[in-house]
């Protein structure tokens, strides 16, 4: 588990403002999607991933007290024990909706209606290799099913939020998915999804895809992204999904999933926090992303990443002399987020061999300790020289400093 040291010294700024209020309007406004957090489901594909009941609550309540839109949960087909965890959680009252992911079968959506939840995930593999492999279905039929299945919800439960998605979009035909998501939104869905479900696609082919997709879908039709990470592109393809229309965004906290996982929680805000700052910070409580990545970390028994966006260990460290001198005096200069709005700290690492004489001239302050120039540079050159041999802890740095303050 990543525990923060915050070493920030009274010497440093306030982290970067984002804009006041009065500044024109977000490029992308957080106001124009929403997050369906997938912990609960996506995440129990993930190799670690296997909650116990109370795990389940915890996590709810916690994507709850954050601000997550939506939870969504396994299916109950998995077992009796997930059926009842499902009635459990939706019983807890919480503000967040709960939508369960379902296989597009009366079967499945009977069983699944009367959970409790506001609504169905449902979805069904269009590309050859799943229409071949797993389901056996033509497009033909998985529209045939989408047209029973939706009739039946639409007409038991008419208040349940209905999404359908074409699962491995972005290895299916264009033509098969438009006919599909057509099918779909005349049905009356409220969502339409794309699955990048192999972690295949690029940022260009979601933003393009995205476009297309909303020229056959209704006007008040959402449209959903959900995005592994096999490529690396999980983030960048989810923000290209917003930009280019889409409403709503699948993530899992660390990024939990089948294989590599999918978009994480934390790198998705982290992106969209640079265009509108204001915004998450209305709709999301940011200081208890750490809570959820060392709540995730500790279930699944693993280590919160050293590089994982906003909360690695070393997400906010800062080395280098030439970085240290401007950071002392403006920490915007190499953050492109204030590390304080997600409840971490800023690491100076000062007594490096890549550190210089502004940084020295800092951390000597701080001591009350002052230099002339001929003074720092020695000093500066002997904590390099000594740093070739490792790095010098804090306590070694401010003897090294007093010692030299008066040679
Ligand atoms: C990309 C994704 O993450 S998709 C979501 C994956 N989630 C899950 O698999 C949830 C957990 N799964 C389970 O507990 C089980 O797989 C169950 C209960 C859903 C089904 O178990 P089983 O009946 O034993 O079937 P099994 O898992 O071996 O095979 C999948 C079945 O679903 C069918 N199927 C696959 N996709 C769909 C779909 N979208 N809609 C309807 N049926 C589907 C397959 O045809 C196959 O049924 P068949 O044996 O009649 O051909
Ligand atoms: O239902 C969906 O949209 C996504 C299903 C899934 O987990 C995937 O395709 O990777
Ligand atoms: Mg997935």
């Amino acid at each position: 588990m990543t525990e923060h040291t915050p070493l920030q010294p009274a010497a440093v700024p306030p982290a970067a403002v984002p804009p006041a209020p009065d500044q024109p309007a977000p490029l992308i406004p957080a106001s124009s999607w929403a997050i369906i957090d997938s912990t609960l489901r996506e995440g129990e594909q993930f190799a670690r991933g296997n909650f116990g009941t109370d795990d389940k609550i915890e996590i709810a309540r916690a994507l709850d007290a954050f601000g997550a839109e939506f939870i969504e949960v396994t299916t109950p087909m998995v077992s009796e024990q997930t059926r009842k965890d499902i009635l459990r959680l939706t019983g807890l009252g919480l503000r967040a909706k709960f939508l369960t992911h379902v296989r597009c079968n009366l079967e499945d959506v009977r069983r699944a209606a009367d959970t409790g939840v506001d609504g169905l995930d449902l979805l069904f593999g269009t590309s050859s290799f799943l229409r071949e492999f797993s389901h056996g279905k033509s497009i033909e039929q998985i529209i045939g099913a989408a047209q029973e299945v939706i009739g039946w919800i639409r007409t038991h439960y008419p208040d349940l939020q209905i999404r359908f998605s074409a699962e491995d979009t972005f290895r299916s035909e264009e033509a098969d998915l438009m006919a599909v998501y057509r099918a779909v939104s005349d049905l009356g869905v409220h969502r339409v999804g794309l699955a990048d479900t192999v972690g295949v696609a690029t940022p260009r082919q979601v933003y393009t895809l995205v476009r297309e997709v909303r020229k056959v879908i209704h006007a008040e039709c959402g449209i959903e992204f959900h995005g592994h990470n096999d490529t690396g592109c999980a983030v960048s393809n989810a923000y290209e999904a917003v930009e280019a229309g889409a409403t709503h965004i699948d993530t899992t906290i660390l990024g939990i999933g089948e294989r590599n996982g999918i978009t994480p929680l934390g790198g998705f805000l982290a992106r969209m926090f640079t265009f509108d700052p204001q915004g998450l910070m209305e709709k999301y409580d940011l200081e208890r992303l750490p809570e959820l990545d060392r709540m995730i970390a500790r279930m699944v028994g693993l280590p919160i990443p050293w590089n994982n966006y906003l909360t690695g260990e070393f997400a906010f460290n800062h080395k280098a002399g030439m970085h240290l001198k401007a950071i002392y005096l403006n920490p915007g200069a190499y953050e492109a987020i204030p590390p304080d709005v997600f409840g971490v700290g800023r690491r100076i690492q000062a007594a490096s061999k890549v550190t210089g004489r502004h940084a020295i001239a800092y951390k000597a302050r701080e001591l009350g300790l002052h230099y002339g120039e001929d003074a720092l540079r020695r000093v500066t050159e002997h904590i390099k020289a000594l740093a070739e041999h490792g790095e010098l802890d804090d306590e070694h740095l401010e003897q090294v400093l007093r010692e030299w303050v008066s040679a």
